[in-house]
């Protein structure tokens, strides 16, 4: 049986919270695997919102989401978020042991993805010990792990140097030709000049539309 090619269609998408200003309208984009697409924009237009309504947590006030072969949604959140002192090894393989992997393979399949995140070096230490930036790249290695068919992320290279970001979106953009889509939030100049599609969200702002 062949499988569904992924896609995610957005029209006319459009969302406000009760009390506020419309932070976007009129948004039409597709989705495909092959390459990143990037949200971008300045603090507080609306990426995170938007990743949201792409994940099916929040429904926009106006427009539709359509979505083909997309049976599992992987998120990383803007704060990593992990167990003190659980190895950050155990973060990533988890949810393959969960998946049924046995423990060694779990493990050898969590230390390979690590590495493609520059994690290797601190695999065994506990999460507590990690950096900002490797507990960032610790959760897209989990979240990569789960083989997801849409992956959301948001802000993946806020705190990282330049190298260290150009790796993850490497990492990022090998995964798409992989047939996963990935999509990010971002407002590094750097990220988005590596997405090969780029929803800009000041092209739907309320008040670029309402502008003289
Ligand atoms: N549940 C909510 N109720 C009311 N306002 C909200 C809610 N969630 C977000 N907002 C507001 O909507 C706007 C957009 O928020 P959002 O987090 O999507 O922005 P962002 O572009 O991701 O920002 P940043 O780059 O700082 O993460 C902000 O002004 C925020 O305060």
């Amino acid at each position: 049986m062949t499988a569904t090619p992924k896609l995610v269609r957005a029209s006319g998408l459009g969302h406000r919270f009760t009390g506020t200003d419309d932070l976007f309208s009129g948004l039409d984009f597709t989705l495909l695997p092959g390459g990143i697409t990037g949200i971008c924009g300045p603090s507080g237009c609306g990426k995170s919102t938007l990743l949201s309504i792409l994940a099916g947590w929040l429904d926009p006030v106006a427009g539709r989401i359509e979505k083909a072969g997309i049976d599992r949604t992987g998120w990383v959140f803007q704060n990593p978020y992990g167990v003190p002192a659980r190895a950050a090894v155990d973060h990533v393989a988890l949810p393959l042991l969960a998946r049924g992997l046995t423990r060694a393979d779990a493990e050898q399949r969590a230390r390979e993805v690590m590495a493609t995140f520059r994690l290797a070096a601190v695999a065994d230490r506990p999460f507590r010990a990690l950096s900002g930036g490797e507990a960032q790249r610790l959760m897209l290695a989990r979240a990569v792990c789960s083989a997801p068919d849409l992956l959301l992320v948001d802000e993946p290279t806020a705190q990282l140097d330049l190298n260290t970001a150009a790796t993850v979106n490497a990492t990022l953009g090998a995964i798409a030709q992989e047939g996963t889509i990935v999509v990010i939030a971002t407002h590094d100049p750097h990220t988005r000049a590596a997405c090969t599609q780029v929803i800009d969200m000041a092209d739907y702002a309320a008040h670029d539309r309402t502008a003289p």
